[in-house]
């Protein structure tokens, strides 16, 4: 257990796209706003403390419905590029968090301010995820209805964990978070960063450093590690709809995991106890952000931010001895 006055002051929280857009919504402007001011709520112990704070965010259910939006009205609008809509989202989010931690600042007399940044990230234009699309974004379908979008807007559909069809696409992993010195230059001075939103906007570069968008959405607790390993932050936390990683999930021998190490969570990796919709992601961040020198990541649920940071919940992977 950590008292208040010894959880780390540098951290980056990375908050989970049902966090901003829950799959039991249907996604009005008036649901969204509550929800952020929910997460905002549930974020205030953190943003209260004199710290360096990156908050990232993830952007599946939107980006999927954003693309969806657009093929419902593509007779009459021109749908937009993967790359425009990943960025759509990231604005849309960020606006809404933005103004939902500040206002539960302001309500509890403080005047720190919330920046939230457009970030590009770089990825490998021969990344072979490119070929294989694996990121889940979107609503939930049946089978059926799954396999007529999937004929009607030739989109990859495939199921998620035992819960529904859904849309998948490229997600490549970050190479090179852009303008990470901005971030940096506004933590250190006070500002809570909202960054890396829905992985970054996918990009790749040419030699002579021309940028263009590439059709994926990145995996935002990669992009996640990637800040703060590039930022030198020690602990990452990853925030979730559980308080803590499970082996066995569903099963009657199923383990809620307290402390393990780098070497004992990759093996329970490589034993598959980590589905590719759900958890697996996560714990593939952890893993990279440790691999890259961090020294704790912390998995746990939105709503325990705190204690998940004073030790007193979820699940903490850290060094191996
Ligand atoms: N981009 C991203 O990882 O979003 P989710 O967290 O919503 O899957």
């Amino acid at each position: 257990m950590r008292t208040l006055n010894e959880v780390p002051r540098r951290l980056v929280i990375a908050i989970g796209g049902n966090a901003v857009h829950p799959e039991d919504i249907s996604g009005t402007s008036d649901e969204q706003k509550a929800v952020a001011r929910q997460t905002a709520e549930a974020l205030l112990p953190l943003a209260q403390i004199d710290n360096e704070l990156v908050i990232t965010h993830g952007n599946g259910p939107v980006v999927g419905k954003i693309m969806m939006r657009q093929m419902l009205t593509m007779s009459r609008i021109p749908p937009m590029s993967m790359d425009i809509c990943v960025a759509h989202s990231q604005g849309g989010i960020g606006y809404l968090l933005m103004q939902a931690i500040e206002n539960a600042l302001r309500e509890n007399g403080n005047q720190r301010h919330v920046a939230s940044l457009l970030t590009q990230v770089e990825v490998d234009a021969d990344d072979p995820a490119f070929r294989n699309p694996t990121k889940f974004v979107g609503p939930f379908f049946s089978e059926e209805e799954a396999k007529n979008i999937s004929k009607e807007l030739n989109w990859a559909m495939r199921e998620d964990s035992g819960r529904g069809w859904r849309h998948v696409v490229p997600s490549p992993k970050p190479k090179h978070v852009c303008d990470i010195s901005l971030v940096d230059a506004l933590v250190k001075r006070g500002t809570i960063v909202i960054a890396g939103g829905g992985g970054g906007m996918p990009v790749i570069r040419d030699a002579k450093g021309v940028r263009t968008g590439v059709p994926a959405v990145i995996d935002k607790d990669l992009t996640s590690a990637h800040i703060a390993n590039v930022l030198d932050i020690d602990e990452l936390l990853i925030l979730t709809a559980v308080p803590r990683v499970a082996v066995n999930f569903g099963k009657s021998n199923q383990k809620e995991l307290t402390e393990v190490t780098l070497d004992e969570i990759k093996a329970y990796h490589r034993e598959g106890h980590f589905p590719p919709g759900s958890m697996g992601p996560k714990i593939d961040a952890a893993i990279r952000f440790l691999e890259g020198g961090g020294k704790r990541a912390i998995i746990s649920h939105l709503d325990h931010a705190m204690p998940a940071l004073r030790g007193e919940t979820g699940t903490h992977i850290v060094q191996n001895p």
